[in-house]
């Protein structure tokens, strides 16, 4: 009775794991469009889809607080992942956006939204192959309606909206298994506050550690030690291109991005996206850069604290720069702009920095799934060059 949607769904299923005759690349060949579904999926009688405009502040609040009262929690259950609307608004506007592809559910009599899931286009090159893609997120279904098979039915329309575009492959994660993941990825976390994350029940005191031993554990220097360390500017996006392009072709699975892609992704926006590169006193040549997303977490049930502020490591290019240092330089940076946790996953590079930055590890997987694409083998988390928000 497990999967028992995505058994019906063009992805690797479990059983053809080991058949190795079975060919990389789609699943499913594309359909003309005159023979996708054209009118929207069935919902239960009492709801209906709408269209979320989210450059509507009353819609963007609107789906700010579904998210934010029954987005995803750990699994403790502690703590709930709370974008703020200006990062909606930034991860569901790149270039080339379909508004049609920010899909919500309302209740027809309240009007009530009480379920969202949205795509993006994304440009990706798999081995070899640049395939167009939408990656999905932000699926989520009201607290009160769960289990009544909603889920499955907005992944179809979500994918139903995505084929109208004439796209059949997508991307998304998971922190479940679902049928089959590309890669699983261990998240990891960097103490920058460790008072305040032992105080909310994030961390805990070592075996053997006072909390003095623990604050000079995690003491960082007040600012970056590497000379010519700055926030990137516009005038940078040409060399940050040039510099994550390059980069990005030896992973398995990396984001095909143009200029315009990166001055979206990449640029400093407040309380949103920060990045940083490296110009070298000497040249001015832009050697490195390093950047990383905001994305805090609701304190479920504490009584001072609310909010955990957490960045989380998103494109790090070290050319020049040993990686350990610019990492370090990331992690003074975002202290300075008081995060409490520094968060990274162990894809590209990162697993050779986090024992030596002093990370633990967390209590989770993130799972990487590719929809109608197979890949022959599984990746090993070093091989995928992908940070979904
Ligand atoms: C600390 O507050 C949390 C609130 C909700 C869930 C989790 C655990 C968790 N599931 N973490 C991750 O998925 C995660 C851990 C490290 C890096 N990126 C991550 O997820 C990103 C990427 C996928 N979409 C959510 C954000 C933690």
């Amino acid at each position: 009775q497990r999967h028992k949607f995505w058994e019906t769904q063009p992805v690797g299923q479990f059983k053809d794991l080991h058949d190795a005759n079975l060919p990389e690349g789609p699943i499913e060949p594309p359909t003309p469009i005159s023979e996708v579904k054209q009118e929207p999926y069935n919902l239960p009688n009492l709801y209906e889809w709408v269209t979320c405009d989210m450059n509507s502040e009353d819609t963007c609040a609107e789906v700010y607080n579904l998210l934010s009262n029954n987005y995803v929690e750990d699994d403790e259950n502690m703590f709930r992942f709370n974008y703020s609307k200006e990062f909606l608004r930034w991860a569901l506007h790149p270039p080339g956006y379909y508004k049609t592809w920010h899909i919500g559910v309302r209740v027809k009599s309240s009007k009530k939204l009480v379920a969202f899931i949205t795509g993006i286009p994304a440009r990706m090159r798999v081995r070899s192959e640049i395939v167009s893609m939408a990656e999905v997120n932000f699926l989520c279904v009201h607290k009160k309606l769960r289990s009544k098979r909603l889920a499955p039915v907005m992944i179809k329309e979500v994918t139903r909206r995505v084929h109208l575009e004439n796209i059949w492959q997508a991307a998304y994660t998971a922190g479940v298994v679902l049928p089959t993941p590309i890669t699983s990825c261990q998240y990891w976390h960097r103490s920058l506050n460790p008072k305040k994350l032992i105080d909310v029940g994030f961390s805990r005191l070592g075996p053997r550690m006072t909390m003095s031993r623990t604050l000079k554990l995690y003491k960082l220097p007040d600012s970056p030690v590497t000379p010519g360390f700055r926030k990137m500017e516009l005038r940078d996006v040409p060399a940050v291109t040039r510099l994550l392009r390059a980069y990005l072709l030896q992973f398995a699975v990396a984001p095909d991005l143009d200029e315009l892609d990166v001055e979206h992704w990449i640029l400093p926006k407040e309380d949103v996206v920060d990045s940083f590169v490296v110009e070298s006193p000497e040249s001015h040549e832009i050697t490195d850069f390093c950047s990383f997303y905001t994305l805090p977490s609701s304190i479920l049930g504490h009584p001072t604290h609310s909010i955990l502020k957490a960045a989380y490591s998103y494109y790090i290019v070290a050319t020049k720069t040993p990686l350990v240092q610019l990492m370090n330089d990331a992690l003074i940076a975002a202290k300075q702009k008081d995060f409490d946790v520094f968060n990274a996953l162990d894809v590209m590079h990162n697993e050779t920095f986090l024992k030596e930055l002093k990370y633990g590890p967390g209590d989770g997987k993130l799972h990487y799934y590719l929809y109608n694409y197979r890949i022959k083998n599984i990746l090993r988390p070093w091989e995928l060059g992908l940070v979904l928000l």
